[in-house]
């Protein structure tokens, strides 16, 4: 283990998201890969944590065993006190649907659809009301108000990630995971995202879960927790650009 900061838990933290003994193996025989080997991580509500390691490591994997987009092959994952592993597909799309917000690298916005649109296409689907106060407060921490009628093409790339949080925030959901939400980003766009990130913890109360490379991305975070080898392998407490880069070079990787 590297740069093991531990801290005591304050009373009354909730945990968001439980993954235990985790394991996720790809192919057969010779050729099987443990991309996850006995994962136990919990991530606590209302803080901002980033995933990290070498390439590899299991970062992704993780992630989407975590948010009900893979299944893992043994071992449990618990959204609250909502238990994701063994539920059919259709429960973990309505699960994902109502509970989780997403960020990808890539956008993934309708091209089709103004900035509005796209902010507001998931409660459309599932039915809800938006909270119009909600999304007002949203859109102006995010500075979207003269954007909403927008297509994604006449947007930039920073402004265009910002339309993706404002979407996965705007439902409320238990845990936002972002997955390199800096990617396509310049390093001011990549700020200003992750800025909004952080924010959204600080003062909307929001839980996100990030996996990055990028130790300045992770300094953003609370909490850093490191992967190698499809295991965990450390973590770091108020994590520093420098501090990252000196627990991952501990790994070995860097
Ligand atoms: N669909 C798949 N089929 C076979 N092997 C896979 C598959 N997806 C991932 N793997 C393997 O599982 C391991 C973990 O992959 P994963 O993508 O989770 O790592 P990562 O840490 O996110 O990597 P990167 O930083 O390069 O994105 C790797 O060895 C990878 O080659």
């Amino acid at each position: 283990m590297v740069e093991l900061v531990s801290t005591p838990r304050p009373a009354g933290v909730r945990t968001a998201v439980t993954a235990r003994n985790l394991v996720k193996v790809y192919g057969r025989g010779n050729a099987a890969v443990r991309a996850l080997d006995g994962v136990d991580v919990s991530f606590e509500a209302g803080r901002f944590t980033a995933i990290m390691g070498p390439s590899g490591s299991g970062k992704s994997t993780l992630m989407h065993c975590l948010a009900g987009l893979d299944a893992a092959d043994s071992g449990t994952v618990h959204l609250g006190g909502t238990e994701l592993t063994g539920r059919s597909d259709r429960e973990l799309t309505r699960l994902r649907r109502d509970r989780i917000g997403f960020v990808f690298q890539a956008f993934n916005l309708l091209p089709t659809l103004t900035a509005e649109a796209n902010v507001l296409l998931g409660l459309e689907l599932a039915g809800r009301e938006p909270d119009r106060a909600w999304f007002d407060t949203v859109v102006a921490a995010l500075g979207l108000r003269d954007r909403l009628r927008h297509k994604p093409a006449e947007l930039s790339g920073g402004q265009q990630q910002r339309v993706a949080c404002a979407r996965a925030l705007v439902a409320r959901p238990d845990v936002v995971f972002a997955d390199e939400p800096t990617g396509n980003l310049d390093s001011r766009a990549g700020a200003e995202v992750l800025g909004f990130l952080r924010t959204s913890v600080r003062d909307l109360g929001q839980t996100v879960i990030m996996v990055t490379h990028d130790p300045v991305a992770a300094s953003y975070a609370d909490r850093v927790v490191l992967l190698a080898d499809g295991r965990l392998a450390g973590q770091v407490e108020r994590p520093t650009a420098d501090s990252v880069l000196t627990a991952l070079k501990n790994l070995g990787n860097v």
